[in-house]
């Protein structure tokens, strides 16, 4: 057999939101046509390693495991990833800044390593960009997106669009986009305000743009064929060069190709229960680290228990009011703290619509199972997927919150009955099941444009890639 000729490293941010699409991207990457020549090290952390291990498993990726800060001030001993961080809103950015005593570390380890032909890392790892840079390899960026959120995002910071708008619900057009319009209700604070140059967060972002700048190109989880009109603008505006290689929630997953089996979790077993009765169920998530207030939580919980509909309730680290849950009886079953496979719940033949937080990659893998989407944004660019799911793509509705920010139950239970049994949930899944077909079209091997693309990344920045 040929030595292996293109290196890849890998180093996502210590969130599962991050780290899940760029280990389907080392995935994506062993199992390209060109896999025989390629090898794939990913960086991580030791409490972090057995996801890793779990998730590229049957592959022959090598892991790297280095050890995170000590003694970080706020950060509880223990924490690796964000999902385990008290409150992630205050606490993203000690603990995202803690990353950067890592980098002697890295590159110790870097210096050790074959010939890297390139690496991808995270744009919230700004520093791993000065360790590319000494070691002789181009960097290209990931932060988990689409690319119609910073688009839409540029344009709101550089033109400071909100900052006179006194309303939260005025709406204001995006001058490159005139036919959308974005209102300060959308953005959590800190992404609509400006900020004083010392804030510790504003400095952040500063560190993460300035080395995404410097990089040599930008990886997307998207396709050509989901949001053109972005990508052609993000090509003919930006320095940066834009890869877009999604979607990766498509990446073969060695063990599910050969059908492994695995013991059936109560959540499945609910599912088919349902499945056999001929009934749908709505899931409903919010990511690996939504924070919800209670009172939002109460009036969503109320809300399906209005509606009537069967749901599958994925909830992480908040409680519900008593009795809820009796109340709804066999309608519903909520899941406490419990990591879910996600994909495969989606996929379930029961699951007919989705209240989701629009994280993006929640998105993705409803818009790959063919499930149309209720938006439920949270924070973060979520409410920017939200628009994209709901109003160029039309794969998705969106609730709408009361003058005090509250989705009260009554639109809640209204929305989930539309999704579900209503006309418009109708139209929804018929676009849904058309993206679902071009998803599919843009992985498929030697014609679809992301799979040709990761060709052409490949053959770009590794000399031997032929
Ligand atoms: O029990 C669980 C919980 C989550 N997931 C998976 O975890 C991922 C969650 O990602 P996402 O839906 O994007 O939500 P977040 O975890 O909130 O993701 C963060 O990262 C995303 C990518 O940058 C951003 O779009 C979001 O706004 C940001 O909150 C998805 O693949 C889910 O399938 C599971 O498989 N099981």
């Amino acid at each position: 057999m040929e030595s292996e000729k293109v290196h890849v490293v890998l180093f996502p941010y210590m969130s599962k939101g991050h780290m899940i699409p760029m280990l389907q991207l080392a995935r994506l990457l062993l199992s390209h046509s060109f896999a025989r020549d390629i090898s794939v090290t990913v960086f991580t952390t030791p409490l972090n390693r057995p996801f890793f291990a779990d998730s590229l498993s049957g592959t022959k990726a090598t892991i790297i495991a280095l050890p995170f800060p000590k003694n970080v001030p706020e950060i509880p001993p223990g924490v690796e990833c964000t999902d385990r961080l008290p409150a992630i809103s205050s606490l993203h950015v000690p603990f995202t800044r803690a990353t950067e005593s890592m980098q002697p570390d890295f590159e110790r380890e870097l210096a050790s390593l074959p010939r890297v032909s390139f690496m991808v890392s995270d744009g919230f790892l700004w520093w791993t960009l000065e360790s590319a840079l000494k070691l002789g390899f181009p960097r290209l960026v990931f932060l988990g997106m689409n690319c119609a959120s910073p688009c839409i995002l540029d344009s709101v910071f550089e033109n400071q669009l909100l900052s006179k708008v006194k309303s939260e619900t005025e709406a204001v057009a995006v001058p490159e986009f005139p036919w959308i319009k974005v209102r300060k209700c959308d953005f959590v604070e800190d992404m609509s305000d400006a900020k004083a140059a010392t804030d510790p967060g504003f400095k952040l972002i500063i560190d993460q743009v300035t080395s995404m700048s410097k990089s040599q190109g930008i990886i997307f989880n998207t396709f050509d064929d989901l949001e053109p009109v972005f990508i052609d603008f993000y090509k003919r505006n930006r320095e940066l060069k834009p890869w877009t290689l999604g979607p990766l929630c498509l990446a073969k997953n060695s063990l599910e190709d050969e059908g492994a089996e695995t013991v059936k979790s109560v959540w499945m077993k609910w599912l088919d229960e349902k499945r056999d009765k001929g009934c749908n169920v709505l899931y409903v998530a919010f990511g690996s680290q939504a924070e919800i207030s209670r009172e939002k939580l109460e009036e969503i919980a109320l809300g399906l228990e209005e509606s009537k509909v069967n749901f599958l309730w994925v909830l992480k680290g908040n409680e519900i009011g008593k009795g809820f849950e009796e109340r709804v009886g066999e309608r519903g079953m909520v899941v406490r703290d419990e990591w879910v496979d996600q994909r495969k719940i989606l996929e379930h033949e029961s699951v007919r619509g989705f209240l989701s937080h629009c994280g993006w990659n929640s998105l993705m893998e409803s818009i790959c199972a063919e499930v149309p989407i209720l938006a439920f944004p949270v924070a973060a660019e979520q409410p920017l997927n939200a628009m994209l799911a709901v109003e160029e793509l039309r794969v998705a509705e969106r609730v709408v919150a009361a003058s005090d920010g509250v989705v009260r139950r009554g639109e809640v239970a209204e929305k989930v009955k539309e999704l579900m049994e209503g006309e418009k949930g109708k139209e929804l899944r018929r676009n849904v099941e058309a993206y679902s077909k071009m998803a599919k079209k843009a992985l498929e091997e030697g014609v679809g444009s992301s799979w040709k693309n990761l060709d052409n990344l490949i053959n770009e920045f590794c000399n031997n890639g032929t």
